[in-house]
């Protein structure tokens, strides 16, 4: 069948049951993922705004390459890539009827940017589950940019921890700040991934949703950059009593043994986490004004992006509806409840992956005097 999305047609295996998600042999298309790519144009368009020499695009992964014709069709010079000789033939054919140039390669994408022949502005990673073991290859191919997309929400987020800690090498904790933690636990691991080669992957977009975490990293070749983003790497502790929540930087953790708030002994510590921002607010900006009407989803997007710029850079969140069942209170509009935060003096904002999710300076106690009748 034939789908358009954003200003392209693209030929992709027929749904069934209402959704073609690769299931069986097909090529593999999803179109619930049409927000995770507008965001990548208006990305790639804001991109190469502000460095106009960036001109080469891998759709590493590109199965029917609608990522890769998007990124064509935004002024790119695309190579798709995918080991299946079906998602290749497709790719070719959907940059063709779209006339667009571009290739298409079926290549394994660690054979392909280890090779040497071609170096990469941008290197866009879109796998099935964990990126990790295509992480190396693309930092050290890749020249500006490396995008990342993870959709082992589970071994992120803690909640299948030992296949966490396998993947990143970093200990995950299942706390109710999962989109956080799998956030974080990635970053963790691709900016310590990109450090080995002596570049700082710096975050100057991130975005969570229930199904994946998107992530993209601006390569800067100067070690010491990459000192300081490891020097952004640091530990979360957390009481499971009273849901009181710390972090420290560095690479040695100092856990508390019992919680400074209650006294109790039930503390998680997750890390070495990336603690430092998800994203460079002044590119952010520029992205959303590259959100034009042509984007299917141009709506959400505009209103992640927006939420993105006022977002605290707090590694952990509260759920403002588990805080008020807590306290049998009924819960506020949450404008208004974080209005009354900030009027008590705390920092407060929104958090971009679930409306009922909000990040403060404040304590439990601090929330709860402040948002009282
Ligand atoms: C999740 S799909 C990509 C979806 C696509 N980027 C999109 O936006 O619709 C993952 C693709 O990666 C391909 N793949 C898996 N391992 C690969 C490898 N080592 N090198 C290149 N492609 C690979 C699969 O064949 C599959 O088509």
């Amino acid at each position: 069948m034939d789908v358009r999305e954003g200003g392209v047609e693209i030929a992709v295996p027929d749904a069934r049951d209402g959704a073609s998600e690769g299931a069986g042999d097909d090529v593999f298309y999803n179109p619930t993922q049409e927000l995770n790519r507008d965001v990548t144009v208006a990305t790639l368009r804001a991109y190469r705004e502000r460095e106009p020499r960036v001109a080469t695009y891998l759709d590493a992964m590109a199965a029917s390459g609608i990522r890769g014709v998007r990124a064509a069709k935004a002024g790119y010079d695309v190579t798709c890539a995918d080991v299946d000789a079906d998602a290749v033939g497709l790719a070719r054919e959907n940059l063709a009827r779209n006339d667009l140039d571009g290739r298409a390669v079926e290549r394994d994408v660690n054979a392909l940017l280890h090779d040497g022949e071609t170096v990469f502005d941008v290197v866009d990673l879109d796998p099935f589950g964990t990126p990790i073991p295509f992480a190396d290859a693309a930092f050290a191919n890749a020249r500006n940019l490396v995008c990342v997309t993870a959709t082992d929400t589970a071994p992120l987020c803690g909640a299948h921890q030992r296949s966490g800690i396998r993947k990143y090498a970093t200990l995950p904790q299942n706390t109710d700040y999962h989109p956080e933690m799998g956030l974080r636990v990635l970053l963790s691991a691709l900016i310590r991934t990109a450090a080995r080669y002596d570049k700082a992957a710096v975050p100057i977009l991130s975005h969570v949703s229930r199904h994946y975490v998107r992530t993209y990293l601006e390569l800067d070749a100067r070690a010491t950059r990459a000192d300081d983003l490891i020097d952004d790497l640091g530990y979360v502790h957390h009481c499971e009593d009273c849901l009181r929540r710390s972090h420290e930087f560095g690479l040695v953790a100092h856990p508390p043994e019992t919680c400074d708030a209650c006294g109790g002994d039930r503390l998680l510590t997750a890390g070495p986490l990336y603690l430092g921002p998800i994203r460079d607010r002044e590119f952010v900006r520029s992205v959303r004004e590259q959100v034009t009407d042509g984007l299917g989803e141009a709506a959400r997007a505009d209103r992640l992006l927006d939420t993105l710029v006022a977002e605290l850079d707090t590694p952990t969140h509260y759920d403002q509806h588990r805080l008020c069942k807590q306290w049998s209170r009924s819960a506020p509009a949450m404008d208004d409840f974080l209005e009354t935060l900030r009027d008590a003096g705390f920092a407060a904002s929104h958090a971009h992956y679930a409306g009922t999710a909000f990040k403060t300076d404040a304590t439990v106690p601090e929330i709860r005097d402040a948002t009282g009748e």
